[in-house]
């Protein structure tokens, strides 16, 4: 949009002023915020309204992406460069002498996702409005969000996110006018509708209701806007009898009250299940209302409407849906189930079984009687097809949605829709070969491969301004509206000017991040250090451990040689835990503790250096990333499902210590071998494991001096005030045979970070690395992974109206 600084500075003080009754000299950095804020809601809602107007008159087919988690971390950034007025707002404020970057840090993060599956739905709601495709979001308005995490002694300790704090969220829009009701609970017998057709009674049922937020999601420069829907949880006036008092409301309130923190076990809860089915619910209902606004008949709601279940928690949706067609509009099953289908589609995130909801049958049926019964139907139907089409028992015994008293989500997701993607191709194989072969032996047509993507607007333009300036100056500013303008940089690679400049931004962002980390820990850092980072959810499977025994390794090295040469190495790690995962707790312990050892120790100074940054999040990633020379990507092989930092890393010049997991591979693919630094076992070597199960790890202990030393320095006391914790690691290490493979892939880990202080020492060789990263990341904009979502699952056609990307 067309903006001048002496417009804005009009615009926003008279807000300042009118809005806030504040002026600017004694206006807080979030008064300034909130009021920054509501300037620019004036500038993209009539983009807004009128982006909603055309889609109905057009009737464009909406594809609406049903998440329980969206983690969008700050927004403001975002939304001022898309609007294109970035530039114009710092100059405005450096005209008011209002400090930008303190306005920013006054946002709190929208943290209303665990981790990859989270920031991934928000990156996506981002680049649907950007390449102009109708792509709405729906899912949660927690009062919570994933819990604050502080260190204290060591430990992680879990604190409330009260994100929506004294100034809520400026973002969103309550919309009474599509409020509709959930029931949940009570009895459901069939009685005779007259018309030959039986329709299900209600009794005692729990009737809440879900009034929806909406937040806008601004396309990069195109004047889009888009929808993502949060909702939230009320007491019907007409059924205020029924929770007399402030317990009955609060347990009522609890619904939308806090996000599950939990990203890879299924922890079955009852609150969790009402959770899901209350946004997948409201969420249909509106879509059938206003699809029904224009004028089209029902059975074909699916040539306007694709629904996308991310992950197995929305999977309640194609038995909902078939619930509101069939007893809501007095659908024909056939009709209702040929409309579900070709509306619903879902991702799988991970091949953990763990992960992969299954609800006990007598808790679904409690807590959904009406939807149960459906999800029974489905099944029965499901056998009996696949039975006419000769399909064996066994295949359909594995495949059907209730087995063992249990509902398998993944199994209604698949039944129920087209499409079945993984998140790259890995992954993608894996589900096919592995995880849901026998799916893929009766329906091989609904398989398809999507890997993942990143907003590379957020994690240049916006957290590294200054590598996206020295990226300019080479290869002029195309990229920053086409990425794939970022191959003209491997012209550069060897260029001795440009390898000067990109060294010295990388050195700027690692001064930046050093200042950071003395700030909060204390800890003082060379940026003549390698900065070597591991920053993800704790999980045993992403092997932090891993990361731990080497730098224990490198600890003695300095210890039994003192004098010896060393390239200084800084460890950096930031990883919350699920609160119940007690072992991933254990580990944040031993990595404080392993970093008080290491850090205070005078004879080991700035050779190394272990920090363990607190409360790991979108706003930290964006500081942290562009530091990196080393991105650590160190999963075993298969378990990593994609990975989306790894790419984050790339497109800011770290070089990638890598297995052949997720989508590392692809990154290879992308720069050749000579640019990422490859080990340990592969997908094949770890299944050939699994199925001759003849790993036996205490072999390895007893046969390798190197790791039978550093697997004994956690329990013989080198590491102080953790001996808990050191015994628990060594068990899982040793006694319960390392479910992870971290001996066997020690050494070749080893070599590889030995390789790579070679690499990082030759500073010609290590910036042609990092900058071919750079220049190579474009394949991994999730700009083009929603357009191959768009275009090869929910087959959607760009909108009529308005510019596109
Ligand atoms: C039921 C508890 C629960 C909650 C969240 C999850 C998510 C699927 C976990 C997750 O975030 N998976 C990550 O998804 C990313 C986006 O596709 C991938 O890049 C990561 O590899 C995958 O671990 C599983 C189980």
């Amino acid at each position: 949009m067309e903006l001048t600084t002496e417009q804005f500075i009009h615009d926003f003080e008279l807000t300042l002023n009118e809005q806030q009754q504040t002026i600017l000299s004694t206006a807080t950095p979030s008064e300034l915020f909130v009021a920054l804020a509501h300037t620019i809601r004036q500038y993209y809602t009539p983009l807004w309204i009128e982006r909603n107007k055309k889609l109905q008159e057009n009737k464009d087919k909406i594809a609406y992406y049903f998440s329980v988690e969206f983690l969008p971390g700050r927004m403001l950034e975002t939304n001022l460069l898309n609007l294109g007025i970035l530039d114009v707002v710092k100059e405005g404020f450096a005209q008011l002498g209002i400090d930008f970057t303190q306005v920013k840090q006054a946002e709190h993060d929208m943290a209303l996702g665990n981790g990859g599956l989270g920031r991934l739905a928000a990156a996506f709601m981002d680049s649907l409005a950007t390449t102009g495709y109708a792509g709405f979001g729906n899912g949660l308005r927690y009062k919570y969000g994933l819990f604050k995490q502080r260190i204290v002694n060591g430990y992680q300790v879990e604190l409330p996110d009260a994100w929506f704090g004294s100034i809520g969220n400026v973002w969103e829009t309550r919309k009474d006018h599509d409020i509709v009701d959930v029931r949940f609970f009570g009895n459901v017998y069939m009685t005779d509708a007259g018309n030959g057709k039986l329709k299900p009674v209600y009794s005692d049922a729990q009737v809440l209701r879900a009034v929806p937020y909406d937040v806008p999601q601004l396309g990069y420069g195109n004047g889009v806007v888009n929808n993502l829907r949060l909702w939230d949880v009320e007491i019907p006036e007409e059924y205020e009898l029924s929770y007399p008092t402030i317990e009955d409301r609060r347990r009522v309130e609890d619904i939308t009250a806090v996000l599950y923190p939990d990203d890879s076990s299924d922890e079955g809860k009852k609150l969790r299940l009402m959770q899901e089915y209350f946004m997948t619910s409201a969420g249909l209902q509106t879509i059938v209302k206003s699809y029904l606004k224009l004028g089209l008949p029902l059975e074909r709601i699916y040539e306007k409407v694709s629904v996308h279940i991310n992950d197995t928690h929305p999977a309640v949706a194609p038995a909902e849906f078939m619930r509101i067609l069939i007893d809501e509009y007095g659908l024909e099953w056939d009709d209702a189930w040929n409309a579900t289908q070709k509306v619903m589609s879902y991702t799988n995130h991970t091949i953990l079984s763990e992960a992969l909801e299954k609800w006990h049958t007598g808790l679904f049926a409690h807590v959904l009687p009406r939807v149960y019964q459906i999800i029974v139907e489905i099944d029965n139907r499901y056998a009996a097809q696949m039975s006419a089409q000769g399909v064996d028992y066994e295949t359909i015994e594995n495949t059907r949605i209730v087995r063992n008293n249990q509902v398998h989500m993944a199994h209604l997701a698949i039944i129920g829709g087209h499409s079945v993607n993984g998140v790259a191709q890995i992954h993608t194989e894996l589900l096919k070969e592995d995880t849901l072969r026998d799916f893929y032996k009766v329906s091989p047509e609904k398989f398809n491969n999507k890997t993942n993507g990143i907003v590379q607007r957020r994690w240049t333009q916006i957290a590294a301004p200054g590598l996206s300036k020295t990226i300019d100056k080479w290869i002029g500013q195309g990229w920053r509206s086409d990425i794939h303008e970022l191959r003209k940089l491997n012209e550069y690679v060897d260029n001795s000017q440009a390898q000067a400049d990109f060294w010295e931004v990388k050195q700027l962002a690692k001064q930046r991040l050093a200042d950071y980390i003395e700030q909060t820990t204390g800890v003082h850092v060379t940026t003549d250090a390698i900065f070597d980072v591991q920053v993800k959810r704790l999980h045993a499977y992403k092997r932090q451990l891993l990361n731990v025994m080497h730098i224990i390794k490198l600890y003695w090295d300095i210890k039994d040689n003192p004098e010896g040469e060393f390239t200084p190495r800084v460890f950096i790690f930031g990883a919350k835990a699920a609160p119940g995962y007690h072992f991933a707790k254990s580990i944040i312990k031993i990595i404080n503790e392993l970093a008080n050892l290491i850090n205070n120790d005078e004879q080991i100074g700035d050779k190394l250096k272990v920090v363990f940054l607190e409360n790991y999040r979108v706003s930290l990633a964006e500081l942290i990333i562009p530091a990196a020379n080393v991105s650590e990507q160190i999963s075993l092989a298969s378990k990593e499902a994609s990975g989306t930092s790894n790419m984050k890393f790339m497109m800011t010049g770290a070089v990638t210590m890598a297995t052949l997991d997720g989508a590392n591979i692809e990154i290879k693919d992308e720069v050749g071998d000579d640019n990422i630094v490859i080990f340990g076992m592969t997908k094949d070597d770890v299944y050939n494991h699994y199925a001759t199960r003849d790993y036996y790890s205490r072999g390895i202990y007893d046969n390798d001096p190197v790791i039978h030393r550093v697997v004994n320095t956690f329990v013989d006391g080198t590491i102080p005030n953790c001996q808990r914790e050191g015994s628990e690691i060594f068990d899982a290490l040793i006694t319960y045979n390392d479910e992870y493979f971290l001996l066997q892939d020690f050494t070749s880990y080893v070599e590889a970070q030995e390789h790579l202080t070679q690499l990082y020492a030759d500073r010609a060789r290590w910036m042609h690395m990092s900058m071919t990263n750079i220049a190579n990341s474009d394949k991994f904009t999730s700009d083009d992974t929603i357009r191959q979502y768009a275009q090869e699952i929910w087959n959607l056609s760009l909108p009529s109206h308005g510019k596109h990307r």
